[in-house]
Protein backbone atom coordinates (compact mmCIF):
# COMPACT_ATOMS: atom_id res chain seq x y z
CA UNK A 1 0.00 0.00 0.00
CA UNK A 2 1.00 3.07 -1.22
CA UNK A 3 0.27 5.31 2.42
CA UNK A 4 -0.60 8.39 1.14
CA UNK A 5 -3.93 10.02 1.16
CA UNK A 6 -5.78 12.11 -1.08
CA UNK A 7 -7.55 14.89 -0.06
CA UNK A 8 -11.04 15.86 -0.82
CA UNK A 9 -13.79 17.98 0.23
CA UNK A 10 -15.28 15.26 2.88
CA UNK A 11 -12.20 14.59 4.82
CA UNK A 12 -9.25 12.19 3.76
CA UNK A 13 -9.39 8.93 2.28
CA UNK A 14 -6.92 6.52 0.72
CA UNK A 15 -6.04 6.32 -2.50
CA UNK A 16 -7.63 4.49 -4.73
CA UNK A 17 -6.52 4.32 -8.65
CA UNK A 18 -9.18 6.18 -10.88
CA UNK A 19 -9.11 4.86 -14.64
CA UNK A 20 -8.81 8.21 -16.66
CA UNK A 21 -8.06 6.80 -20.62
CA UNK A 22 -9.45 9.53 -22.41
CA UNK A 23 -7.70 8.84 -25.44
CA UNK A 24 -9.59 7.57 -27.47
CA UNK A 25 -9.24 7.63 -31.54
CA UNK A 26 -12.20 5.58 -33.19
CA UNK A 27 -11.73 7.88 -36.85
CA UNK A 28 -12.13 5.79 -40.32
CA UNK A 29 -8.95 7.37 -42.42
CA UNK A 30 -11.77 9.85 -44.37
CA UNK A 31 -12.60 11.21 -40.99
CA UNK A 32 -9.70 11.52 -40.06
CA UNK A 33 -8.13 13.77 -42.84
CA UNK A 34 -11.50 15.28 -43.09
CA UNK A 35 -9.65 16.71 -39.49
CA UNK A 36 -8.44 19.99 -41.82
CA UNK A 37 -5.20 21.22 -40.73
CA UNK A 38 -4.46 24.02 -43.17
CA UNK A 39 -1.06 23.93 -43.42
CA UNK A 40 1.65 20.95 -44.05
CA UNK A 41 4.50 22.72 -42.04
CA UNK A 42 5.14 22.45 -38.81
CA UNK A 43 7.51 25.65 -38.43
CA UNK A 44 5.68 29.06 -37.19
CA UNK A 45 5.24 30.87 -39.99
CA UNK A 46 2.15 28.08 -40.61
CA UNK A 47 1.02 26.35 -37.49
CA UNK A 48 2.32 28.66 -34.52
CA UNK A 49 1.31 31.97 -32.54
CA UNK A 50 1.84 34.70 -35.28
CA UNK A 51 1.66 32.20 -38.01
CA UNK A 52 1.67 34.65 -40.75
CA UNK A 53 0.75 31.68 -43.21
CA UNK A 54 -2.22 30.16 -41.30
CA UNK A 55 -4.74 28.82 -43.83
CA UNK A 56 -2.70 28.96 -46.59
CA UNK A 57 -0.50 27.76 -48.65
CA UNK A 58 3.57 27.15 -47.29
CA UNK A 59 6.20 27.30 -49.40
CA UNK A 60 8.22 26.53 -46.76
CA UNK A 61 11.32 24.62 -47.94
CA UNK A 62 10.64 21.54 -44.98
CA UNK A 63 6.67 22.06 -45.01
CA UNK A 64 6.65 21.95 -48.65
CA UNK A 65 3.37 23.39 -50.58
CA UNK A 66 0.15 22.65 -48.91
CA UNK A 67 -1.97 21.58 -51.37
CA UNK A 68 -0.07 20.12 -54.25
CA UNK A 69 3.81 19.16 -54.26
CA UNK A 70 4.60 18.44 -57.92
CA UNK A 71 1.32 18.80 -59.10
CA UNK A 72 0.17 15.65 -56.61
CA UNK A 73 -2.83 16.49 -54.22
CA UNK A 74 -1.77 16.62 -50.83
CA UNK A 75 -3.89 15.23 -47.63
CA UNK A 76 -3.81 17.89 -45.33
CA UNK A 77 -1.23 16.56 -42.60
CA UNK A 78 -2.44 16.27 -38.76
CA UNK A 79 0.23 17.75 -36.41
CA UNK A 80 1.69 14.88 -35.02
CA UNK A 81 2.66 13.88 -37.81
CA UNK A 82 4.53 17.30 -38.53
CA UNK A 83 6.94 15.94 -35.46
CA UNK A 84 8.03 12.56 -36.93
CA UNK A 85 10.71 10.29 -34.72
CA UNK A 86 13.34 11.77 -36.97
CA UNK A 87 12.37 15.51 -36.16
CA UNK A 88 12.11 15.01 -32.56
CA UNK A 89 15.40 13.47 -33.16
CA UNK A 90 17.35 15.69 -34.59
CA UNK A 91 15.97 18.55 -32.02
CA UNK A 92 17.42 16.08 -29.24
CA UNK A 93 20.87 15.84 -31.06
CA UNK A 94 20.80 19.34 -30.90
CA UNK A 95 20.78 19.86 -27.48
CA UNK A 96 22.94 16.93 -26.49
CA UNK A 97 25.51 18.05 -28.71
CA UNK A 98 24.77 21.59 -27.72
CA UNK A 99 25.05 21.02 -23.83
CA UNK A 100 27.16 17.51 -24.10
CA UNK A 101 24.90 16.02 -21.54
CA UNK A 102 22.42 13.49 -21.88
CA UNK A 103 20.19 14.62 -18.93
CA UNK A 104 17.88 12.38 -16.58
CA UNK A 105 15.19 14.05 -15.43
CA UNK A 106 13.44 16.90 -17.43
CA UNK A 107 11.31 19.62 -15.24
CA UNK A 108 8.37 21.65 -17.07
CA UNK A 109 8.35 25.03 -15.06
CA UNK A 110 4.51 26.49 -14.44
CA UNK A 111 3.23 29.95 -14.65
CA UNK A 112 5.60 32.30 -12.41
CA UNK A 113 7.79 29.35 -11.69
CA UNK A 114 10.96 29.43 -13.98
CA UNK A 115 12.85 30.07 -10.99
CA UNK A 116 12.85 26.20 -11.18
CA UNK A 117 15.22 26.16 -13.86
CA UNK A 118 17.45 29.49 -12.03
CA UNK A 119 18.96 26.96 -9.13
CA UNK A 120 20.43 24.62 -12.17
CA UNK A 121 24.09 24.58 -12.17
CA UNK A 122 26.60 25.21 -15.11
CA UNK A 123 23.45 25.34 -16.97
CA UNK A 124 23.58 26.08 -20.54
CA UNK A 125 21.02 27.71 -22.21
CA UNK A 126 19.03 27.44 -25.24
CA UNK A 127 16.58 29.99 -26.62
CA UNK A 128 13.27 28.43 -27.89
CA UNK A 129 14.07 30.33 -31.36
CA UNK A 130 17.15 28.87 -31.80
CA UNK A 131 16.23 25.54 -31.07
CA UNK A 132 15.48 24.33 -34.49
CA UNK A 133 11.96 23.24 -35.44
CA UNK A 134 10.60 24.72 -31.72
CA UNK A 135 7.88 26.49 -30.89
CA UNK A 136 8.10 30.08 -28.90
CA UNK A 137 6.46 31.17 -25.90
CA UNK A 138 3.84 33.47 -25.45
CA UNK A 139 2.45 34.00 -22.44
CA UNK A 140 3.88 36.40 -19.45
CA UNK A 141 5.59 33.95 -16.78
CA UNK A 142 6.88 31.61 -19.69
CA UNK A 143 10.69 33.00 -20.51
CA UNK A 144 11.14 30.52 -23.74
CA UNK A 145 14.44 28.51 -22.93
CA UNK A 146 15.77 25.34 -22.35
CA UNK A 147 17.81 25.08 -19.62
CA UNK A 148 20.65 21.84 -19.29
CA UNK A 149 22.99 21.47 -16.55
CA UNK A 150 23.03 19.68 -12.93
CA UNK A 151 20.85 19.95 -10.01
CA UNK A 152 21.61 18.03 -6.56
CA UNK A 153 24.40 15.88 -8.73
CA UNK A 154 21.58 14.88 -11.37
CA UNK A 155 21.78 16.01 -15.08
CA UNK A 156 18.36 17.83 -15.76
CA UNK A 157 16.86 20.01 -18.46
CA UNK A 158 14.36 22.40 -17.72
CA UNK A 159 11.80 24.22 -19.92
CA UNK A 160 11.65 27.60 -18.58
CA UNK A 161 8.02 28.51 -20.62
CA UNK A 162 5.42 25.74 -21.81
CA UNK A 163 3.37 25.51 -24.32
CA UNK A 164 -0.60 25.95 -24.05
CA UNK A 165 -3.73 24.51 -26.47
CA UNK A 166 -4.77 28.12 -26.18
CA UNK A 167 -1.77 29.89 -27.90
CA UNK A 168 -2.58 28.39 -30.73
CA UNK A 169 -0.81 24.94 -30.73
CA UNK A 170 -2.17 21.80 -31.16
CA UNK A 171 -1.84 19.30 -28.34
CA UNK A 172 1.18 17.09 -30.20
CA UNK A 173 2.66 20.27 -30.66
CA UNK A 174 2.69 21.66 -27.11
CA UNK A 175 3.69 18.02 -25.48
CA UNK A 176 6.26 17.62 -28.26
CA UNK A 177 8.84 18.63 -26.19
CA UNK A 178 8.24 15.97 -23.76
CA UNK A 179 9.24 13.57 -26.78
CA UNK A 180 12.35 15.42 -27.21
CA UNK A 181 13.25 14.79 -23.43
CA UNK A 182 13.22 11.35 -24.16
CA UNK A 183 15.17 11.02 -26.69
CA UNK A 184 17.52 13.17 -24.69
CA UNK A 185 17.32 10.31 -21.63
CA UNK A 186 15.17 11.55 -19.34
CA UNK A 187 13.56 9.17 -17.61
CA UNK A 188 11.76 11.21 -14.94
CA UNK A 189 9.40 14.23 -16.30
CA UNK A 190 8.66 16.63 -12.93
CA UNK A 191 5.58 18.55 -14.26
CA UNK A 192 4.76 21.76 -12.53
CA UNK A 193 1.61 24.20 -12.95
CA UNK A 194 0.02 26.97 -11.64
CA UNK A 195 -3.81 26.12 -10.60
CA UNK A 196 -6.85 26.94 -9.37
CA UNK A 197 -8.00 25.35 -5.82
CA UNK A 198 -11.10 23.85 -6.04
CA UNK A 199 -10.97 21.64 -3.23
CA UNK A 200 -12.61 23.83 -0.76
CA UNK A 201 -9.73 22.71 1.77
CA UNK A 202 -6.84 24.43 -0.18
CA UNK A 203 -5.62 27.08 0.80
CA UNK A 204 -4.02 30.05 -1.68
CA UNK A 205 -0.45 28.99 -1.83
CA UNK A 206 -0.60 24.96 -0.93
CA UNK A 207 1.25 22.33 -3.19
CA UNK A 208 -0.85 19.70 -4.61
CA UNK A 209 0.54 16.56 -5.46
CA UNK A 210 -0.82 15.23 -8.52
CA UNK A 211 -2.10 11.59 -8.34
CA UNK A 212 -4.51 11.62 -10.95
CA UNK A 213 -6.05 13.72 -14.21
CA UNK A 214 -9.53 14.35 -15.48
CA UNK A 215 -8.19 14.99 -19.44
CA UNK A 216 -11.71 16.92 -20.37
CA UNK A 217 -9.69 18.11 -23.54
CA UNK A 218 -9.67 13.86 -23.82
CA UNK A 219 -14.04 14.32 -23.25
CA UNK A 220 -13.55 16.36 -26.09
CA UNK A 221 -12.05 13.77 -28.35
CA UNK A 222 -8.83 15.94 -28.75
CA UNK A 223 -5.37 14.15 -27.44
CA UNK A 224 -1.17 14.60 -28.11
CA UNK A 225 -1.38 10.66 -29.29
CA UNK A 226 -3.76 11.18 -32.33
CA UNK A 227 -2.75 10.38 -35.45
CA UNK A 228 -0.86 7.55 -36.92
CA UNK A 229 1.06 6.24 -33.54
CA UNK A 230 4.99 5.59 -34.18
CA UNK A 231 5.38 2.76 -32.17
CA UNK A 232 9.55 3.61 -31.27
CA UNK A 233 7.90 6.27 -28.93
CA UNK A 234 5.05 3.47 -27.48
CA UNK A 235 1.96 1.82 -27.89
CA UNK A 236 -1.36 2.84 -29.76
CA UNK A 237 -3.34 2.39 -26.43
CA UNK A 238 -1.22 3.03 -23.73
CA UNK A 239 -2.56 2.62 -20.43
CA UNK A 240 -3.17 5.71 -17.65
CA UNK A 241 -3.79 4.00 -14.56
CA UNK A 242 -0.64 4.26 -12.16
CA UNK A 243 0.29 7.55 -14.11
CA UNK A 244 1.76 9.29 -11.68
CA UNK A 245 4.67 7.52 -9.67
CA UNK A 246 4.01 6.70 -6.21
CA UNK A 247 6.99 6.35 -4.81
CA UNK A 248 7.78 9.67 -6.09
CA UNK A 249 4.17 11.25 -3.82
CA UNK A 250 5.52 9.46 -1.02
CA UNK A 251 9.06 10.48 -1.07
CA UNK A 252 7.44 14.45 -1.99
CA UNK A 253 5.29 13.71 1.38
CA UNK A 254 8.37 13.24 3.23
CA UNK A 255 9.98 16.11 2.20
CA UNK A 256 6.95 18.31 2.95
CA UNK A 257 7.26 17.35 6.51
CA UNK A 258 10.40 17.67 6.68
CA UNK A 259 10.58 21.43 5.11
CA UNK A 260 7.84 21.81 8.08
CA UNK A 261 5.33 22.78 5.29
CA UNK A 262 3.09 19.48 5.82
CA UNK A 263 0.10 21.27 6.30
CA UNK A 264 0.26 22.75 2.82
CA UNK A 265 0.86 19.72 0.84
CA UNK A 266 -1.84 17.96 -0.20
CA UNK A 267 -2.53 14.84 -2.87
CA UNK A 268 -5.14 15.22 -5.09
CA UNK A 269 -6.82 15.43 -9.04
CA UNK A 270 -5.92 17.97 -11.64
CA UNK A 271 -8.34 18.56 -14.75
CA UNK A 272 -7.11 20.47 -17.61
CA UNK A 273 -9.53 22.64 -19.40
CA UNK A 274 -8.38 24.50 -23.10
CA UNK A 275 -8.24 28.24 -21.88
CA UNK A 276 -7.73 30.88 -21.93
CA UNK A 277 -10.69 31.86 -20.49
CA UNK A 278 -11.19 30.91 -16.45
CA UNK A 279 -13.74 28.80 -15.46
CA UNK A 280 -17.67 29.80 -15.04
CA UNK A 281 -18.93 28.63 -11.87
CA UNK A 282 -21.04 26.18 -13.73
CA UNK A 283 -17.85 25.08 -14.47
CA UNK A 284 -16.43 25.11 -11.18
CA UNK A 285 -19.24 23.27 -9.83
CA UNK A 286 -19.26 20.49 -12.20
CA UNK A 287 -15.57 19.91 -12.25
CA UNK A 288 -16.08 19.59 -8.21
CA UNK A 289 -18.26 17.18 -9.03
CA UNK A 290 -16.07 14.86 -10.75
CA UNK A 291 -13.76 14.71 -8.19
CA UNK A 292 -11.09 17.46 -9.86
CA UNK A 293 -9.46 19.28 -6.46
CA UNK A 294 -7.30 21.76 -8.92
CA UNK A 295 -7.66 22.97 -12.69
CA UNK A 296 -5.38 24.13 -14.91
CA UNK A 297 -4.58 24.92 -18.82
CA UNK A 298 -1.93 22.64 -19.06
CA UNK A 299 0.22 19.25 -18.16
CA UNK A 300 -2.26 16.69 -18.50
CA UNK A 301 -1.65 16.16 -22.31
CA UNK A 302 2.33 16.86 -21.29
CA UNK A 303 1.58 13.84 -18.68
CA UNK A 304 -0.27 11.41 -21.55
CA UNK A 305 3.16 11.88 -23.78
CA UNK A 306 5.29 11.19 -20.96
CA UNK A 307 3.77 7.86 -19.96
CA UNK A 308 3.33 6.79 -23.96
CA UNK A 309 7.22 6.75 -23.96
CA UNK A 310 7.34 5.12 -20.34
CA UNK A 311 8.53 7.71 -17.95
CA UNK A 312 8.26 7.69 -14.69
CA UNK A 313 5.93 10.94 -14.07
CA UNK A 314 6.19 13.32 -10.77
CA UNK A 315 3.57 16.64 -11.12
CA UNK A 316 2.14 19.61 -8.73
CA UNK A 317 0.27 22.12 -9.03
CA UNK A 318 1.19 25.31 -7.02
CA UNK A 319 -3.02 26.70 -6.18
CA UNK A 320 -2.34 30.31 -6.85
CA UNK A 321 -5.96 31.61 -6.57
CA UNK A 322 -9.21 29.85 -4.78
CA UNK A 323 -12.34 29.19 -7.39
CA UNK A 324 -15.60 30.31 -6.13
CA UNK A 325 -18.12 27.59 -6.60
CA UNK A 326 -20.98 29.68 -5.13
CA UNK A 327 -22.42 32.10 -7.35
CA UNK A 328 -21.19 36.15 -5.83
CA UNK A 329 -20.82 39.71 -6.84
CA UNK A 330 -17.73 39.89 -5.19
CA UNK A 331 -14.95 41.18 -7.51
CA UNK A 332 -11.95 38.51 -5.92
CA UNK A 333 -13.50 35.41 -6.74
CA UNK A 334 -12.48 36.34 -10.45
CA UNK A 335 -9.05 34.96 -11.62
CA UNK A 336 -6.56 36.85 -13.02
CA UNK A 337 -3.04 36.11 -14.55
CA UNK A 338 -1.55 38.86 -12.39
CA UNK A 339 -2.26 37.29 -8.94
CA UNK A 340 -1.25 33.76 -10.44
CA UNK A 341 1.98 35.29 -10.78
CA UNK A 342 2.40 37.11 -7.53
CA UNK A 343 1.30 34.21 -5.98
CA UNK A 344 3.63 31.85 -7.73
CA UNK A 345 6.31 34.09 -6.97
CA UNK A 346 5.87 34.17 -3.10
CA UNK A 347 6.26 30.12 -3.22
CA UNK A 348 8.99 29.90 -5.65
CA UNK A 349 11.58 29.21 -2.87
CA UNK A 350 9.62 26.29 -1.37
CA UNK A 351 8.60 24.89 -4.71
CA UNK A 352 12.91 25.13 -5.36
CA UNK A 353 13.30 23.36 -2.65
CA UNK A 354 10.34 20.68 -2.87
CA UNK A 355 11.89 19.77 -6.14
CA UNK A 356 15.85 20.51 -5.71
CA UNK A 357 15.10 17.60 -2.68
CA UNK A 358 12.56 15.07 -4.48
CA UNK A 359 15.63 15.17 -7.15
CA UNK A 360 18.53 14.49 -5.07
CA UNK A 361 16.92 11.62 -3.41
CA UNK A 362 16.63 9.92 -7.31
CA UNK A 363 20.03 10.71 -7.96
CA UNK A 364 20.84 9.64 -4.63
CA UNK A 365 19.12 5.98 -5.32
CA UNK A 366 20.55 5.78 -8.82
CA UNK A 367 24.30 6.52 -7.79
O1 LIG B 1 -0.33 25.64 -16.31
P1 LIG B 1 0.62 26.77 -16.23
O2 LIG B 1 1.47 26.90 -17.43
O3 LIG B 1 1.41 26.78 -14.95
O4 LIG B 1 -0.28 28.13 -16.23
C1 LIG B 1 -1.57 28.29 -15.69
O5 LIG B 1 -1.71 29.68 -15.44
C2 LIG B 1 -2.22 30.34 -16.63
C3 LIG B 1 -3.43 31.13 -16.25
O6 LIG B 1 -3.19 32.04 -15.26
C4 LIG B 1 -2.55 29.24 -17.60
O7 LIG B 1 -1.54 29.11 -18.57
C5 LIG B 1 -2.64 28.03 -16.72
O8 LIG B 1 -2.41 26.82 -17.41
N1 LIG C 1 -8.15 27.03 -15.76
C1 LIG C 1 -7.52 27.65 -14.77
N2 LIG C 1 -6.20 27.80 -14.84
C2 LIG C 1 -5.59 28.42 -13.83
N3 LIG C 1 -4.29 28.68 -13.64
C3 LIG C 1 -4.16 29.31 -12.46
N4 LIG C 1 -5.36 29.47 -11.90
C4 LIG C 1 -6.26 28.92 -12.73
C5 LIG C 1 -7.68 28.75 -12.68
O1 LIG C 1 -8.37 29.17 -11.75
N5 LIG C 1 -8.26 28.11 -13.73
Amino acid sequence: MTGYKVANGNGSTNVTNGSTNGHSNGLSSAEYTAQENPTMCSRDCCSGPGGSNRGNTCTDKKGGKAGSLNGEKIIPTPQSLLYPYEVIEEIADFIVKGSGMRPKIGIICGSGLGSLADIIQDPKIFEYEKIPNFPVSTVEGHAGRLVVGTLEGATVMAMQGRFHFYEGYPLAKCSMPVRVMKLCGVEYLFATNAAGGINPRFAVGDIMLMHDHVNMLGFAGNSPLQGPNDPRFGPRFPALVNSYNKDLINKAIEIGKAMGIESNIHVGVYSCLGGPNYETIAELKALRMMGVDAVGMSTVHEVITARHCDMKVFAFSLITNKCATEYSDKKDDEANHEEVMAVAKTRQKACCELVARLIREIHLASA
